[in-house]
């Protein structure tokens, strides 16, 4: 392997030399100040690791079952939009990379690939993300499609009521390139997301139109009814929102700040992920992404309790540089240094990862 692809970073630094800039803010940026992005990644480096000694780690398994879903490893892609913006297959080489690797893939509404091609190239565990439209008919079409295909999950991402400010892709006047599309909904529902206009972000204006900021708690009841497949909530950062998930009957909740691209200032994902843990009974699965880039980052989310990790970004830096084998490689390394990290701490079996793991690294941040 070229040393440059040895790590997530070097992978990233190739992704960013061949994309069209405005591509490559659309895909790395946040909002506002970009304080919750940075964040994200700050907080990995305020936790160091216990490692003991003296275990027998010949064998070190990271394999796991959950919500059905059988995985080689705590392992996914979070839902992303328009994968074709990167690769010209997009969802379906994402998805045949993710089987491989026995990682997870939560399909995005904003697929530029059909629910179905996706399902088809899949050979592991694939879930589908929601966003709540006010066309409710088009949400429930959706959903009938989704497990007609095979989906496993439906994953409802609940905080973008409306689009975070990202100043990169309004100086950019951001906007789909016509020849990707979101081809699971009309094209006239998305035509605002290809128009381009200085100051503006399409995507911003597009989501002003169909998304429902309306949505409340109550309305979570209509989609358990049209729907057998586990719920999980994308974009729960507090207690509070943790225990009134459970009191509405989802099967698992997923920390998240949407990758610092909402509401910027708001916790860094990790510095939240324990006051959830701990809202909710242990047997429900609490899923973590934002600013995952290691094996070592992977460990201490699973130590702090998620019982699986999504890495957003990096995926689509792999599908970039190389497609399937790109993505492909970036879940592997997360894989091999995973691997490595509960080797190296003496934790051979993923019920090892606790907070015993975790001490706080001693030297001030920065
Ligand atoms: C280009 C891009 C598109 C995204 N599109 C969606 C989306 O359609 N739905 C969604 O729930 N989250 C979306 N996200 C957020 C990711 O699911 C995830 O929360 C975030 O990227 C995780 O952080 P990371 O990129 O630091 O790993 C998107 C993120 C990126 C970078
Ligand atoms: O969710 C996002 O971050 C995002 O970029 C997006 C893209 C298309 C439609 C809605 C949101």
């Amino acid at each position: 392997m070229p040393v440059g692809l040895l790590t997530l970073a070097g992978i990233e630094r190739a992704a960013h030399a061949q994309l069209p800039p405005e591509i490559w803010d659309f895909i790395e940026g946040g909002s506002g100040a970009e304080r919750t992005l940075t964040a994200n990644r700050e907080m990995f480096g305020r936790h160091a690791l216990r490692p003991r000694t003296l275990v027998d780690v010949s064998a070190c398994d990271p394999a796991l079952t959950l919500l059905g879903a059988p995985l080689r490893l705590p392992l996914g892609i979070a839902p992303m939009a328009y994968h074709r913006l990167v690769d010209p297959e997009g969802e379906t080489a994402t998805a045949r990379a993710a089987g491989r690797a026995g990682a997870l893939l939560v399909a995005g509404m904003f697929a530029s690939r059909t629910l179905e091609e996706i399902a088809a190239a899949a050979t592991g565990p694939l879930w589908l993300q929601l966003y709540w439209l006010r066309e409710r008919v088009v949400l429930a079409a959706l959903v009938e499609r989704a497990e007609a295909a095979g989906y496993g999950a439906l994953v409802l991402t609940v905080d973008a009521p409306r689009i975070g400010r990202r100043l990169r892709d309004l100086r950019n006047g951001f906007a789909v390139p016509s020849a990707v599309r979101a081809v699971n909904l009309d094209q006239a529902l998305t035509a605002a997301s290809h128009r381009a206009t200085a100051g503006r972000s399409g995507i911003a204006e597009h989501a002003r139109e169909q998304f429902d900021p309306a949505l409340s708690w109550t309305d979570l009841a209509w989609l358990r009814e049209r729907t057998r497949l586990p719920l999980v909530l994308k974009g729960i950062l507090t207690a509070e929102d943790a225990r009134l998930a459970v009191e509405h009957g989802v099967d698992a909740v997923l920390v998240s700040n949407h990758g610092g691209r909402q509401l910027d200032g708001a916790m860094p994902a990790l510095a939240a992920l324990p006051e959830v843990v701990d809202a909710v009974p242990a047997e429900l699965p609490v899923l973590f992404d934002g600013g995952v880039r290691s094996g070592t980052d992977l460990a201490i989310a699973l130590a702090l309790g998620a019982r699986a990790v999504l890495v957003g970004r990096p995926a689509l830096w792999g599908l970039a540089t190389d497609g399937e084998a790109g993505v492909h490689r970036v879940l592997d390394l997360l894989r091999e240094e995973l691997e490595h990290t509960m080797a190296l701490l003496g934790r051979p079996r993923l019920a090892d990862l606790d907070r015993t793991v975790l001490a706080p690294w001693p030297c001030p941040a920065g």
